[in-house]
């Protein structure tokens, strides 16, 4: 009888079964296409403090009961980043297990209300556009809608638009002219301002004061976060499986090695949870609006370093409470060997100092 565990006989059964797949490829999308995401997750205390604790998101209002309350919150919320981390884990099953690159993200909103632990957590995604990618023929690029949504109300609680590169099953012909934005500006040389200006202190009023200084002297608001995450097992595999982010990218180190990385690499809210969290340490964060034009420029991978620079674009009186203004910033995180690995526009409320 034959022995199916002797190694050379397994050898070539694994070789001639069939695979059962997971995820889809470029070819199973089409436009219009809603899909229901099946994994829920409830957001749970453990799960937000996980996720908060490794990232170095340390604000107090989410940690302790008397900050909270303070804010006028019932207990310690949900952060915002693990709740984005969340939404996007539990799609990726359905959009981007098969591999592929996430390119990027725009439009991430939170409502006004807190989001408690406790609630469950449902997920659909719209597919809103399908391209070709003239770089890579083995790909197509796919950018969905999701949205992120308490199951027992049906409010939606985080919503974005998201890219991605997917492989197709079958490559096809292009034209190659795809360019890199590098090619582009190739002839331009860098345009920086010769000073920069960094706030005094974290709170709105700070960020008021540097930008009017910095426009009497011609100069930027910019400046470097000193804490960076050399990042290890936690936050590279375990993070996005708490988020039931199957992609294996994060998780198996066998395939991976055979790819592009040649190794797991991070997931990117978690780079850019790590470079925010730097950001908020430095700022008397009130409450995050939202987050456009989201890239992840390159690989970061077990060992790498994540750091955070931080420019204040504009600062604006208007909040949805008296004790604080807004603030637009652009973060860049990036690592050891100064490589930007994400950059992305955020507008925070940041508490005012008079209150
Ligand atoms: C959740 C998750 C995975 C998942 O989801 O499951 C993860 O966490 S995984 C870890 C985090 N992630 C990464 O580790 C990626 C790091 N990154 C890179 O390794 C490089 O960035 C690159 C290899 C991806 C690209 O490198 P690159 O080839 O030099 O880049 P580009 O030429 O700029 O882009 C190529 C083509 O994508 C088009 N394009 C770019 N951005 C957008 C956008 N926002 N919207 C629409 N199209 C876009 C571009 O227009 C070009 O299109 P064409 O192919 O037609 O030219």
């Amino acid at each position: 009888m034959t022995d199916w565990t002797d190694p050379e006989t397994f050898a070539q059964a694994l070789e001639q079964v069939e695979t059962k797949e997971k995820g889809n490829c470029f070819e199973d999308f089409e436009e219009g296409d809603v899909i229901e995401h099946d994994p829920g997750l409830t957001l749970t205390q453990f799960g937000n403090e996980s996720w908060m604790s490794q990232t170095l998101n340390h604000d107090p209002t989410y940690w302790r009961a008397d900050a909270a309350e303070e804010r006028g919150f019932e207990e310690p919320p949900v952060h915002p980043d693990y709740l984005t981390a969340a939404t996007l884990g539990i799609t990726v099953e359905d959009l981007s297990e098969k591999g592929g690159y996430f390119l990027g993200r725009t439009d991430v909103r939170f409502p006004e209300a807190p989001v408690y632990t406790g609630t469950e957590l449902h997920v659909e995604s719209e597919v809103v556009n399908r391209a070709t990618s003239s770089s890579r023929p083995e790909y197509g690029i796919v950018s969905w809608r999701t949205r992120g949504k308490d199951a027992e109300t049906g409010d939606v609680l985080c919503s974005y638009e998201r890219t991605n590169m997917i492989p197709r099953r079958e490559p096809v012909a292009t034209d190659g002219s795809g360019t890199t934005a590098a090619e582009d500006d190739e002839n331009d040389g860098p345009d920086l301002p010769e000073t920069f200006v960094a706030p005094e202190g974290g709170y709105f009023e700070d960020f008021v004061e540097a930008l009017e200084t910095a426009a009497d002297e011609h100069a930027a608001v910019a400046y470097r976060h000193e804490r960076g995450r050399t990042q290890d097992d936690v936050t590279v595999a375990s993070l996005p499986l708490s988020t039931l982010n199957t992609a294996k990218q994060h998780h198996n180190v066998d395939v991976m090695s055979d790819s592009p990385s040649g190794d797991i690499v991070t997931y990117g809210d978690v780079t850019r949870s790590t470079a925010l969290g730097h950001a908020r340490s430095d700022e008397e964060t009130w409450r995050e609006v939202g987050f456009d034009d989201e890239s992840f420029h390159t690989f970061v991978a077990v060992g790498d370093t994540v750091y955070a620079f931080t420019r204040v674009l504009e600062a604006d009186e208007a909040a949805s409470s008296d004790e604080a203004g807004t603030v637009t910033f652009q973060h860049i995180a990036f690592n050891q060997d100064d490589e930007p690995v994400y950059s992305g526009t955020r507008t925070a409320e940041i508490r005012k100092r008079s209150n």
